[in-house]
């Protein structure tokens, strides 16, 4: 099972549920002791921290790890920002509880003394409104500090739903977040990966419920991660088809065919609408020809490097009306945005379909400008795959997967070094891989997304995408390992990957 990221409505339900069954103010009790041992975990030397508290429960929890801090021996410094009455009667109790120590309670962080931690715990899922005066002041200061930055719950600012700035204005930028009950999808996509820092996620003693939004973590395609059986042939692999070529972007589809074969795929095919070749000298095992067979393909990626000619159209509407399954892509992509005829045809398709968009092809798709994309690249991912039936993949930094039952996963691994041209086209070759391979649909798409995203895990650049493959490939080779080991009758399990339910 997935990590389920749970949206405010539904963080709000379980707090109400659960201030009633354990007492108003035991979660956040139990939140500020869960952030005070997180800090100590990250800095366990005792050394000075500062806190800096906003008016509402997430203040709460500040006061409370303050104490807690200071009872373990840390030198702490609180600011109650502005120096208002805390809104709720848990957060009033916390802080008269810091207050009853006899310790200095500063309204400015500017006047506390320097720290080597600062502890951000201004506003948490309750900032409904962009930071102002004294609040964005003081979130200026905590950005400035140079002190490891902690953020309770979420850092100040983001959106705990969206991964963006609440109104358009920056807030905390933390190196970790400790943050209660469940992840938010906001921490994971978007701006939100970079103000996070290091994600800890801190249930509280309290059960999660399933949700809608989940974090893929391997458990998801775990049959991906089963060993092959011994007695098979590349016909048990499947035929994957790559039908691109247009004029000048030839490399393109020979880079998403590589990659198919990297993950797997039993035989790889490459069909070049515009230009003409019949080896590439660099993947010999590639095999060419003029016109594929679809009947003969289990999957065919299209769009990668296609072009617009009346000659890819044509194609295109041929592996719309085929029974592969589908990958479309890039050129592909383009062409469906207001055509009403493609629309329908992708609409209508039996077989497995899969788009995968960056946001700008998204915007083109929806007739939306690209700030709406950006602005909530959850809903709007949930909106092609209702537009089109297709599972979407809206790549980008925490690449949003979505079915149409609006069931979605953010895909937790990747780095920037994937914002290097041909990377998309790599993606949708390990996508069409995993079907050839016959796999069930969410596995295909949520490994492909994930092993694509590891293999470029530790690197900023300095990657070309020929080469996310076979690292993915090596990826899931240990991961095949991890699991043949933890499922071993007569070996220990010494494994890291918990493959359990
Ligand atoms: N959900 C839960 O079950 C738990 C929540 N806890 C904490 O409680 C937090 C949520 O508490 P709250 O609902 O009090 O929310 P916040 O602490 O985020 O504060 C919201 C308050 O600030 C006001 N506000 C919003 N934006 C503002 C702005 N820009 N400038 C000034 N005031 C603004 C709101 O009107 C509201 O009164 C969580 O993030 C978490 O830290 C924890 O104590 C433990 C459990
Ligand atoms: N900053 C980033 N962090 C994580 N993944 C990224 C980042 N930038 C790009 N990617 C990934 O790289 C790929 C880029 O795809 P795309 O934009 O279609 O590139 P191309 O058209 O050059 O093939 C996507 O899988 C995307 O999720
Ligand atoms: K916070």
């Amino acid at each position: 099972m997935s990590v389920s990221l749970l949206e405010i409505a539904q963080l709000r339900e379980l707090e109400e549920k659960y201030a009633r069954i354990l007492g108003p103010d035991v979660l956040m009790q139990r939140a500020g002791k869960a952030a005070a041992e997180y800090i100590r975990e990250l800095h366990p030397e005792t050394c000075t921290v500062t806190v800096i508290c906003g008016p509402g429960n997430n203040g709460g929890d500040g006061y409370v790890c303050a104490k807690i801090l200071s009872e373990l021996g840390y030198q702490v410094s609180v600011v109650n920002v502005g120096g208002k009455t805390p809104k709720t009667e848990q957060a009033k109790e916390a802080l008269a509880a810091w207050e009853a120590t006899g310790a200095t309670i500063y309204t400015d962080p500017y006047d506390t003394p320097k720290a080597q931690i600062v502890v951000d715990a201004l506003f948490g899922i309750g900032q409904t409104r962009a930071l102002v005066g004294e609040y964005l002041d003081a979130a200026m200061w905590f950005n400035e500090r140079r002190a490891l930055h902690v953020s309770l719950d979420i850092p100040t600012g983001l959106d705990s739903q969206t991964g963006n700035w609440v109104g358009g204005r920056a807030g905390c930028r933390a190196d970790a977040t400790i943050t209660f009950l469940s992840g938010k999808p906001g921490l994971y996509t978007s701006i939100g990966k970079d103000a996070c820092g290091e994600v800890q996620v801190e249930n509280l003693g309290i059960s999660i419920p399933l949700t809608k939004i989940n974090l893929t973590e391997v458990k998801d395609f775990k049959h991906v991660c089963a060993s092959r059986t011994k007695n098979t042939s590349k016909a048990d692999y499947g035929r994957v088809g790559v039908i691109g070529g247009g004029k000048g972007t030839v490399g393109a589809a020979l880079i998403a065919a590589r990659s198919a074969l990297y993950m797997g795929a039993g035989r790889v095919y490459v069909e070049l609408v515009e230009e003409k070749m019949d080896l590439d000298p660099s993947v010999p095992e590639l095999m060419f020809r003029d016109k594929l067979d679809l009947s003969e393909m289990d999957a065919v990626v299209i769009g990668c490097g296609l072009g617009f000619s009346e000659k890819a159209k044509a194609r295109f509407i041929e592996c719309l009306q085929s029974d592969a399954a589908l990958v479309i892509d890039a050129d592909a992509l383009t062409m469906v945005a207001g055509d009403e005829e493609l629309l329908s045809l992708v609409t209508h398709r039996r077989a497995h379909t899969v788009i995968t968009p960056h946001n700008a092809e998204a915007a083109r798709i929806l007739g939306y400008p690209l700030e709406e994309i950006t602005a909530d690249r959850l809903n709007r991912a949930l909106d092609l795959s209702v537009l089109t039936g297709a599972v979407t993949v809206l790549k980008g930094a925490g690449t949003i997967v979505c079915q149409r039952s609006s069931i979605s996963w953010i895909n937790p691994t990747g780095t920037p070094a994937l914002a290097t041209a041909g990377s998309g086209d790599t993606l949708s070759g390990m996508i069409a891989a995993m079907f050839a391979q016959r796999y069930e649909l969410m596995d295909c798409v949520l490994s492909a997304v994930y092993l694509h995203g590891l293999a470029a895990e530790g690197c900023d650049s300095g990657i070309l995408a020929s080469d996310i493959a076979p690292t993915a490939a090596e990826f899931l080779q240990a991961l095949r390992d991890s699991y043949r080991e933890h499922f071993h009758p007569l070996r220990e399990r010494t494994d890291p990957v918990s493959w359990e339910d």
